[in-house]
């Protein structure tokens, strides 16, 4: 089965979907093995975490791919890819959606921001024309190799024109082929049954932290008509400050021992590899060859 396949079941089985942010591989199998049905790849988790940059479009094409294949080659969840605004023009969106799918991606977004983009979550963002727009959706969906692959558009309008502009916006980015709309940095009720109700494609909501959004409940989401609910960077968030404290205390005391009870033990870092699976192998390897 396809991963956009695996995502669109996983879509239509749960009320909305909790899609759950994973900077790398090992986030992937502990996401999956916990029981979550669906991650994400976030832009500003590959920008932060994998190349030390901030959230500003300095990232390729490549650099998320290299992501996608790691993730993919560790977990079988379906996974979905910030694409940004897609790098470039519809030859360049084209690419990036057939070497996102054969990276083994289930589907991506892309954003109308400028090419200088920023974090959805932020002020001064600039966005393109609706035709601009249109034109980029239109060249993702006749690029797409795997008919399943989950394209979805996000609008950045809310923040600069309203919300019935973001919503007209909405309407010809689903006219174009669009297969779900990322309502970015709405803020409440009203706005997102408004989306809902004016669209019939599924409605992403956006709950980052430390952003516009309020930390709204899964089940609260869901009532107002959401079908995805995004956690990207949460994870990475927590794990920075847990670093953070560790990397601070070893300087400070001169060892771990005030922190270590924060840290995932070596037996459980194990259990979600598998790696006891892999020593017994070796084992009964070693001793077949000693016993020749
Ligand atoms: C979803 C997002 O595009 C991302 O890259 O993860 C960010 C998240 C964030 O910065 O909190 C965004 O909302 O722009
Ligand atoms: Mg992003």
């Amino acid at each position: 089965m396809s991963a956009g396949k695996k995502f669109r079941l996983a879509l239509a089985a749960n009320k909305p979907l909790q899609i759950v942010g994973t900077v790398n591989a090992y986030c992937a199998i502990m996401a999956e093995q916990l029981g979550h049905q669906a991650i994400y790849l976030s832009g500003a988790g590959v920008a932060n975490a994998s190349y030390g940059l901030p959230d500003l479009g300095m990232t390729s094409l490549d650099n998320v791919l290299e992501d996608i294949r790691r993730i993919t080659a560790a977990s079988s969840l379906p996974l979905l890819v910030d694409a940004d605004t897609g790098w470039g023009g519809a030859f360049n969106i084209a690419r990036t959606v057939k070497e996102m799918t054969k990276a083994g991606a289930a589907g991506c977004h892309i954003e109308d921001q400028v090419a200088q983009k920023r974090c959805g979550h932020r002020p001064n963002k600039a966005i393109v024309s609706t035709e601009e727009m249109v034109d980029r959706i239109k060249a993702a969906v006749d690029a797409r190799t795997d008919p399943d692959f989950f394209i979805m558009a996000r609008t950045d309008a809310f923040a600069q024109e309203g919300l019935e502009a973001a919503i007209e916006r909405a309407k010809a980015y689903v006219a174009a082929g669009a297969d779900g709309i990322f309502a970015e940095a709405v803020k409440t009720e009203e706005h997102y049954r408004a989306f809902s109700d004016a669209l019939d494609v599924p409605i992403l909501a956006n709950i980052t932290e430390f952003g516009q959004t309020e930390l709204w409940n899964k089940d609260e989401l869901g009532e107002w008509g959401v079908s995805m609910v995004l956690y990207p960077l949460s994870a990475f968030r927590a794990m920075n400050k847990a670093a953070e404290s560790v990397y601070a205390s070893i300087l400070e005391q001169g060892d771990q021992k005030a922190v270590v009870d924060s840290m995932q033990t070596r037996m459980d870092l194990y259990k979600y590899l598998g790696y006891h699976d892999y020593e017994q192998k070796l084992d009964s390897l070693f001793a077949e060859g000693k016993n020749k």
